[in-house]
């Protein structure tokens, strides 16, 4: 792990209730999928081409039209204002002033429209994306489609690696399944079947189906990404549905603890996918050198989720800008050291597993 991001999760592990530390680094069952996201970034080495003359390197690439300042972008976590009273504010403010895009969740414990206008303050063109649980009740969906349009979102995140939530052990066992007094999950306010001013449930289900990811994208113009895909055949069947692009991910091991690592499930994907659209992995990258193997495996750009909840929860706003500004001047350092001109201009020849004599490609 880098060393700047290892001292904000030392910082943030400090200050946090213990509680909510778990909640946020917790991963489901035996905690397998979450241990593997980061061992199956150790096992990777990047080969470097020599004589290239190409850098210094350019670390800016351009998704769904929106041009970022670096291939790392957030990933959506829930529930900010337990690391810090301004929440997903400073961090839609860290995120606008470091050229990238935020996801903010659906369970964010500030409204998507304050998010936005957060963001904005910063950077008026910041590209916010809105992280959505398709919902049972069709109308509870377009309800909150609504809301992250009104509130100027440019584009929705599905994910659908829930269809029920993960069991985790840390919060069963901390008995973590309320947010304390003061805090809510604000998307869920003043929805269709809530009394006004209260919140509904975020609901999970195990029923729904490409026809509710169908019915979203008649709803709305914004572009899809379709998170938590890990089998290439659901990879190539969301490309033919016509979804923007893809999010590899093992939902930082919260979800299926038998599931691999993004990472190890990178290259397959990308290869069902043959570049017809992009494909962004999320899970263990925390390193600039994390971010490059992955862009070498055929990610378009990564996420990152706990790492930006350490910087909030060590140092609010100024924090997330750290982990930010670490990881951009990381992946520009180690593209020139590994002899490439920008995100583009690395091949999968340049990843080798570790552990093996001789060069044993990926
Ligand atoms: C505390 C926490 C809350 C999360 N909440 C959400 C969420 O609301 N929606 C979602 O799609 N993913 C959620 N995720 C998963 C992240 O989007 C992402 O897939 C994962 O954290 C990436 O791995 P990393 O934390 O190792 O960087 C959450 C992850 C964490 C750690
Ligand atoms: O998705 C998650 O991992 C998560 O922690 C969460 C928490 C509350 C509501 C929705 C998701």
């Amino acid at each position: 792990m880098n060393g700047v991001l290892a001292a904000l999760r030392e910082r943030a592990r400090a200050r946090l209730d213990p509680v909510h530390w778990d909640f946020y680094e917790g991963g489901a069952g035996a905690e397998t999928a979450l241990a593997a996201n980061e061992a199956a970034f150790a096992r990777l080495a990047l080969l470097p081409r020599v004589l290239t003359g190409a850098g210094p390197a350019d670390p800016a690439v351009t998704l769904l039209g929106e041009r970022l300042s670096m291939p790392v972008l957030v990933s959506p976590t829930a529930f900010h204002r337990l690391a810090h009273p301004d929440g997903e504010r400073a961090t839609a403010r860290a995120v606008a002033a470091a050229g990238t895009v935020l996801i903010t969740s659906m369970a964010a414990t500030t409204a998507v429209d304050e998010v936005t206008a957060a963001a904005r303050e910063v950077r008026p063109d910041a590209a916010v994306w809105f992280q959505l649980y398709l919902q049972p009740e069709p109308a509870v969906t377009e309800a909150l489609v609504r809301r992250a349009e009104k509130a100027g979102c440019t584009a929705l995140v599905v994910t659908a690696d829930s269809p029920v939530f993960g069991r985790r052990t840390r919060d069963d066992r901390n008995g973590f399944h309320d947010l304390p007094p003061g805090l809510a999950a604000e998307n869920m306010r003043d929805l269709p079947g809530a009394p006004p001013g209260r919140t509904r449930d975020i609901a999970m289900s195990p029923a729904l189906s490409w026809a509710d990811l169908r019915r979203l994208r008649e709803l709305t113009e914004l572009p899809v990404v379709l998170k938590g895909v890990l089998h290439p055949a659901d990879a190539r069947r969301a490309a033919d549905e016509g979804v923007a692009a893809l999010l590899v991910s093992n939902h930082g091991g919260r979800q299926l603890d038998a599931a691999p690592a993004g990472v190890e499930a990178l290259p397959a994907v990308a290869d069902a996918v043959a570049g017809r659209i992009p494909v962004l992995l999320d899970g263990g990258v925390r390193s600039g050198a994390d971010a490059v193997a992955a862009l070498a495996l055929g990610a378009a750009a990564v996420g990152v989720g706990r790492p930006v909840l350490w910087g909030l929860a060590a140092d609010g706003e100024a924090g997330v800008a750290a982990v930010l500004a670490e990881l951009r001047a990381e992946v520009e350092h180690i593209l020139t050291l590994c002899g490439a001109a920008d995100c583009h201009g690395l091949g999968r020849d340049q990843v080798v597993v570790r552990g093996a004599t001789g060069v044993r490609p990926c």
